[in-house]
């Protein structure tokens, strides 16, 4: 006659509970079919150390998945009801097998487990919003962020444009030759600062493309700072005015149209101009980049300023011109690579704008 455990129960809306009394349970083998579940173990019960087992016959189906633990006193099982539901006992038969008692630790009526369904859902709620307030704080901190940075360079790159305008109007062609002296400083501090658009894509403050920015940067910066920063022979290079005139000439129109983006609102013909004036400027900006590059070579190689020293075996040193080559071949490859990205820009948006206006 194999020996049965004691077992307790309980239950909830989704769950039955076993609690069986065997201490130290070893091999434990449970069996779940249908409404059907059957349980073996070594262990110490009421009757020492022996076999135990017992089978219930549930009053629905339950799931097959079935979970148990065994602790050093006892051996806890889950079972998953079939269909979500209060159970008016636990066995299909009335009269409950001798071995089953109810597990008044977990024990809940109806009603209570209602209410602890409701607690429990109210608490999921509590947590959605508190997160959901959470994520509101950091949205709205990341929009004045990235209201404050392009309001700053807007500005920067107005006063670049307007001066540089209001000088030519006054000055005529003379103002070509001083933009360097009027203007260096505050284009360095755009330029600088522009750095936080690449950590912006990096991070995914921002849906740009991390290459596109980066190569926006850097090539900029090369040229702001090793071509003109670092050349008293360039500063007086027409030159100057119209690299600084093409990218401040994109920069008045981008930054008003991220400004209204951080709001959630656009101005048509603002947008259009952002998707649009790329397309004859950047060439223009590169061709006025790369006439400042080839300008700059003679000069680096006369004053040899960069040159990279070489052994006494092999020559004297080689020039920066040298690299300047080789930048001139990765101009023309970042242009390629981000006018490809901004047409892909611009047929999304438009795209994009045309389907919802079906
Ligand atoms: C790997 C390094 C190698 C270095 C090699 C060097 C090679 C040298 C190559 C030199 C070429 C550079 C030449 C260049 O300097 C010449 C000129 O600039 S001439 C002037 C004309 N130039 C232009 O028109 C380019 C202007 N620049 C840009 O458009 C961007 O910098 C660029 C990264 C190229 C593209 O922009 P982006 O990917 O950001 O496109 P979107 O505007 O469509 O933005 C995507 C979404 O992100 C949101 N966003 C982006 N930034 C912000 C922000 N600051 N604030 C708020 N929101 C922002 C934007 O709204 C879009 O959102 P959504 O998707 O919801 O529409």
């Amino acid at each position: 006659m194999p020996l049965t455990p004691l077992v307790y129960w309980a239950q909830r809306h989704e769950d039955i509970y076993l609690r069986v009394e065997l201490t130290d349970a070893q091999d434990i083998d449970v069996h779940v079919h249908e409404n059907f579940l059957q349980f073996k173990a070594q262990g110490h019960g009421a009757k020492g150390q022996n076999e135990y087992e017992f089978s219930l016959e549930f009053l629905s189906p339950v799931k097959p998945e079935v979970i148990h633990r065994s602790t050093q006193r006892q051996v806890s099982i889950t079972v998953k009801k079939g269909q979500h539901g209060w159970w008016e006992r636990l066995t299909l038969k009335e009269r409950k097998p001798v071995f089953l008692a109810p597990d008044f630790d977990r024990w809940l009526d109806e009603s209570d487990a209602e209410m602890e369904i409701r607690e429990k859902e109210e608490k999921k709620n509590r947590l959605k919003a508190s997160r959901h307030k959470e994520e509101e704080g950091f949205i709205s901190l990341k929009t004045a962020f990235l209201f404050v940075y392009n309001l700053v360079q807007f500005l920067g790159f107005s006063w670049i444009f307007v001066n540089m305008t209001v000088r030519l109007f006054i000055f005529g062609q003379d103002s070509l030759y001083d933009t360097f002296h009027t203007i260096s400083d505050v284009m360095f501090f755009c330029q600088i600062l522009a750095a936080v658009e690449v950590l912006n894509a990096a991070f995914g403050v921002v849906h740009s493309g991390v290459i596109p920015s980066l190569i926006q940067v850097v090539g900029r910066n090369f040229v702001l700072f090793i071509i003109f920063g670092s050349l008293e022979e360039m500063h007086n290079r027409p030159v100057v005015f119209f690299v600084f005139y093409l990218w401040s000439a994109i920069e008045i129109v981008r930054y008003p149209f991220y400004m209204l983006g951080c709001f959630n609102t656009e101005w048509k013909t603002l947008t259009w101009l952002r998707y649009t004036i790329w397309i004859p400027l950047y060439p223009l900006g590169v061709l006025a980049e790369a006439v400042a590059v080839i300008q700059s070579i003679p000069i680096f190689d006369e004053t040899k300023l960069f040159s990279i020293p070489l052994p006494k075996a092999l020559g004297t040193s080689i020039s920066f011109s040298f690299v300047l080559y080789i930048y001139l071949v990765l101009m023309f490859l970042g242009l390629l690579i981000n006018f490809r990205h901004l047409y892909k820009q611009r047929k999304r948006r438009f795209r994009t704008k045309k389907r919802k206006a079906n």
